[in-house]
């Protein structure tokens, strides 16, 4: 096969390739990129393989930077651009299921195809546009269809986080797994629990936005994955239920991944942090989940306010509706997006008076009472007791601190 026109990623890297290539060695675009331009997706990142080895690139150009050369990886930084160029290598060890315990560069490029996961992932590309394809992987492009290279249980074994790369990318690209590469699957799943929970989720959020994310799940599912991923053991009836929605599952980003996950599970936001923390997601995609989940619990209990609305705030109040939609068809974010605007302050320091002010008019001296006629200040407003205007709040203020006065 020939590519004619090249995606310009591909065509600003070409002088590195014709570099490495004029100096007699094989140079080859590998991996996701290729595989995505030939079915015409956006590429990402633009991977380089070579049998030069990294002495021999290094002494090609100029500025280079050994980001992974124990593995074969020297970075060629090219004007305003970097590429990561490897060696062609063999692997072998995985005594972990992660890591090869020993890496062999090679001359070969088979040699070098061969280790890859899938045959649709081992495709490599020249510089002028001429596809090597020695697994048959443009066949199973054009058929959709994922398939280990060569033995399965070989490929599982080496690098176990493979079983959910090929998960995510049945989600991504809308692909079958072949029956036994599925079968291999579900045979070893058990491996995944050899694997940094941060890898696999990753792989299980770029899962759950795919493009069919609900074919990514039943592999998941029907493998057997789930049950070795973080609190999913036992949960297959629960997350069963993603299958049977009416809307199509389209999730933007991770906040609602994992937003839409614990509502699939039925933890409330009091239980979040506990769930995500066994997945080590970040503080803030934490922070914004247990919003969410707070938001849609009143929701559920028809308990929304104004209140609630301005501690959810607009980012997190707009990713909880779309994961309802998700849940409810009929439902109509609207309405809580038009609260949400008529809010009088959308933030603390929207407030037409702030401490400063308080101190400053003698009302109040720094302290606990500060930040309490503050927030009842706050609350005044936001329930529509007081105008947002500083000579009402004074003297709201006032009138709160003379009650106090008299009632201490
Ligand atoms: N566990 C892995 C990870 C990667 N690869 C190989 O390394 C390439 C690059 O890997 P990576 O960048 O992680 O994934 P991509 O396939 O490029 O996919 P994407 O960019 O969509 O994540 C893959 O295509 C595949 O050939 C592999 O064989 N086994």
């Amino acid at each position: 096969m020939q590519i004619n026109s090249l995606p310009s990623e591909f065509k600003t890297a070409r002088p590195i390739l014709q570099t490495i290539e004029g100096a007699g060695f094989e140079a080859y675009f590998v991996g996701g990129s290729v595989r995505d331009t030939i079915l015409k997706d956006p590429i990402h990142d633009v991977d380089i393989a070579t049998s030069a080895y990294p002495s021999e690139v290094k002494a090609l150009f100029h500025k280079t930077v050994d980001t992974g050369i124990k593995h074969g990886t020297v970075m060629i930084l090219d004007h305003h651009h970097k590429y990561e160029v490897t060696t062609f290598r063999t692997e072998s060890g995985y005594q972990d299921f992660r890591r090869p315990d020993k890496v062999t560069f090679v001359r070969s490029l088979s040699e070098d195809l061969k280790r890859r996961d899938f045959t649709v992932n081992a495709l490599a590309l020249k510089e002028d546009g001429t596809v090597v394809d020695l697994f048959s992987g443009l066949n199973d492009l054009a058929q959709h269809v994922l398939r280990a290279v060569g033995s399965p249980e070989e490929r599982f074994h080496e690098d176990a986080l493979r079983m959910m790369r090929a998960v995510r990318f049945a989600s991504k690209l809308d692909f079958t797994i072949e029956k036994q590469t599925e079968a291999a699957i579900q045979h070893h799943a058990k491996l995944l629990q050899k694997i940094a929970v941060e890898r696999i989720r990753v792989e299980f959020e770029k899962m759950m936005m795919g493009q069919n994310p609900l074919k990514g799940v039943r592999y998941f599912l029907e493998t057997g994955l789930y049950a070795y991923c973080p609190r999913l053991n036992g949960q297959k009836k629960a997350l069963s239920r993603m299958l049977g929605l009416n809307a199509s599952l389209q999730l933007a980003n991770e906040t609602q991944v994992w937003l839409f996950v614990c509502r699939i599970l039925g933890l409330s936001a009091q239980a979040c942090p506990t769930f995500l923390k066994a997945w080590k997601t970040s503080n803030d995609l934490n922070q914004a989940v247990k919003a969410g989940l707070t938001f849609l619990e009143a929701l559920d209990n028809q308990t929304v306010n104004a209140h609630l609305l301005f501690q959810t705030g607009e980012r997190y109040l707009k990713e909880a509706l779309t994961v309802q939609k998700i849940f409810d068809v009929s439902f109509d974010p609207d309405q809580y997006l038009v609260a949400y605007k008529k809010l009088p302050i959308k933030s603390s320091k929207e407030l037409a008076i702030n401490g400063r002010d308080l101190i400053t008019t003698h009302l109040v001296t720094p302290g606990p009472d500060l930040g309490r006629v503050l927030t009842a200040l706050q609350e005044g407003v936001l329930n529509g007791t007081y105008q947002n205007q500083s000579s009402e709040l004074i003297s709201a203020a006032k009138t709160m601190l003379t009650n106090k006065e008299e009632s201490d």
